[in-house]
Formats: C-alpha cells, sequence, structure tokens
C-alpha cells in the first residue's frame, strides 16, 4: 500500500506538472495536505490553458496564489517512516531539458540521433544520457570485447564502440536488415567499423553461436534491448558468455512504469515485472535498477 500510495501521488504529480500546471516548491508541510492541493490542481489543469509545455509554467487564465509564476520543481516525498524522508526527484520536461543539456553527446550520436528520428521506430532508440552511461561503463571497466542485443539503427552500439579501443571488439545483433543499413553507414563514418562484428538474424543463434565456438567467459559488457519476453533467455546466455565481474546491462526494466501498476498485466509487462523478480533473487549477480531513460538494470556477474 505504501509503495503504491507513493506511485499515485509520483504520477498525479508529474502528470500535472506535464499539463502545465505550475507548482510551488514543495515542502512536506504541503505533502501532507497533498490531496487537497492535488484536488485543487486537478481543478486547474482541467479549466487552464498554459502557454508553454517546458520550463517556468506561466499561465493565460487568472493566476491564483497556487500557479502564479513557479517553476515545475516535482519532487515525491515517499513514506516517511519507511524511507526516512527521502526525496526522489520526479523528471519533469523542463528537468529533463536540463538533463539532455548536461550529456556530452559525441557529433556523429546526434547525426545518427536525427536521421534515426524520421524512422519507423525511432522511440526504441535509447536516450542520449542512457548512452552515456553505456559508454561510461564499457571505460570504467576497460571492456575490450562487448555484446548488444537490439541494434536497431546502432545508436547505443555506436556509443559503445566509440569508446572501445582500436583491439576491442563488438558483437552486434539485429534482426532487421533495414535499421542494420543505418547502423552499418554510421558504424563506417564514425570510423569504428573494423570493431563491430554485426551478426543479422535471431539474437538467440548468435549467442548460441558464441557459446558453441568456445567464448563463453570472454566478454566483458552486454546490453540486452530487443524482445522484451525474450530478456531472460538473453539473460541466461548472456551469463555463459560474460566473465565474472562482467556487465549485463538491461533496458526497458521500468516498461514506462507499467511494471508498478498491478492494474497493467498485458504479456510484455508481466513478463518484464517477471524478470526483474527473477533478477531480484538471482545471487548469480549484484544488480542496481536505475531510472534512467526507461529503466536500465545494470548486472555485475558474481
Ligand atoms: C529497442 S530496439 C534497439 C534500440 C537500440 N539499442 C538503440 O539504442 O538504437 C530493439 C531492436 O531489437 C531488434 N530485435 C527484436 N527481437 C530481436 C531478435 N529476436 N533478434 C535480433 N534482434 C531483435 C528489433 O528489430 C529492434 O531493432
Amino acid at each position: 500500500m505504501a509503495t503504491s500510495s507513493s506511485l499515485v501521488l509520483h504520477r498525479c504529480w508529474s502528470m500535472l506538472a506535464y499539463r502545465g500546471v505550475a507548482f510551488p516548491r514543495r515542502s512536506p508541510r504541503l505533502m501532507l495536505n497533498f490531496h487537497s492541493v492535488c484536488a485543487t490542481l486537478a481543478v486547474k489543469a482541467s479549466s487552464d490553458r498554459c502557454s508553454s509545455r517546458f520550463g517556468t509554467r506561466t499561465c493565460n487564465s487568472k493566476p491564483n496564489h497556487l500557479t502564479r509564476s513557479c517553476s515545475a520543481n516535482a519532487f515525491v516525498v515517499v513514506e516517511d517512516e519507511k524511507y526516512g524522508n527521502k526525496q526522489v526527484i520526479s523528471v519533469t520536461p523542463s528537468l529533463y531539458d536540463y538533463i539532455l543539456a548536461n550529456v556530452r553527446e559525441p557529433e556523429i550520436l546526434r547525426q545518427l540521433r536525427e536521421e534515426t528520428a524520421s524512422m519507423h521506430g525511432s522511440q526504441m532508440q535509447v536516450s542520449p544520457d542512457q548512452a552515456q552511461l553505456l559508454a561510461m561503463l564499457v571505460q570504467i571497466l576497460r571492456a575490450e570485447r562487448c555484446i548488444e542485443v537490439g541494434v536497431y539503427t546502432g545508436y547505443s552500439s555506436l556509443a559503445i564502440a566509440l569508446v572501445l579501443p582500436e583491439s576491442g571488439r563488438l558483437v552486434a545483433c539485429e534482426r532487421d536488415a533495414k535499421s542494420l543499413e543505418v547502423a552499418k553507414k554510421y558504424y563506417e563514418r564514425a570510423g569504428v567499423f573494423h570493431k563491430v562484428d554485426v551478426k543479422y538474424g535471431l539474437a538467440a543463434d548468435a549467442l548460441k553461436s558464441l557459446i558453441l565456438k568456445g567464448e563463453a567467459c570472454s566478454f566483458d559488457f552486454a546490453f540486452v534491448d530487443a524482445e522484451k519476453r525474450m530478456n531472460q533467455e538473453y539473460f541466461e546466455l548472456l551469463l555463459q558468455l560474460v566473465r565474472v565481474g562482467g556487465l549485463i546491462v538491461i533496458d526497458n526494466v521500468l516498461w514506462h512504469g507499467k511494471v508498478a501498476d498491478t492494474m497493467v498485466n498485458d504479456v510484455k509487462t508481466v513478463s518484464i515485472r517477471n524478470f526483474n523478480k527473477c533478477l531480484l533473487e538471482d545471487k548469480r549477480v549484484n544488480i542496481s535498477m536505475v531510472p534512467i531513460g526507461d529503466g536500465m538494470t545494470i548486472c555485475q556477474k558474481r
């Protein structure tokens, strides 16, 4: 109950912020009165037409003391006793703009992102802040051998290939030829094609074939971003391929927040929720679920 009430709170607050309702800075006292404030704001949300979706909200309609000129500082105050008054940040559109403005995105990745934006499925691409984190993990590990499951047009794989040493190798698995063509074009343009071993076809087959070729325990890093219902199978295969201390990073573990909504029980959501539970209980790995992009879990093989 505690978790679901704070999630409702989070969602309600974020939704109102997204819809252009301006908020005062939240204090614990304000949050105690959240339900009455929320009701007030809900009325505002349905009746106001606000001039800007991002940044400071200035509403066109008659201002009141709650909505006059407040930035959308959205925080979640979770249950005091359970979480020790911890304020957990909620990413509003303006805050996300700020995060992106603080990402060092290489020019070639920016070009690829822009080209992909007009393509079918562009929302599948990892965000620049996620790609930066993946690249940093690869660098921290001093990884030489990496695997990606689910390349699409190559944004995350290019981010990884760019930071690999010249001797490094990235096995890039993708079943869609059309998007793979874009990825290859950018590997070429970025001068990293020699580091990428493209496996066109079903990812599970490519991973099994690496194991059969005796490449078990030889990879430092793997990123999983393909068919979500296959996550458990990819994970088991990658656990064989990655060395002790190596990382397996799984994308979309929060699935647009649906994993935490008990009312949502479609096949994909249930499968991701079950997989998250399995990871939590899996003693073969250390884990950290990171709320970046659509949520990524970083697993380290013990
Ligand atoms: C979410 S997208 C990957 C996005 C990519 N990581 C990026 O940042 O641009 C998922 C990709 O996985 C591919 N895919 C899905 N199932 C697959 C499978 N069984 N084998 C290989 N690729 C698969 C899809 O064709 C799609 O291009």
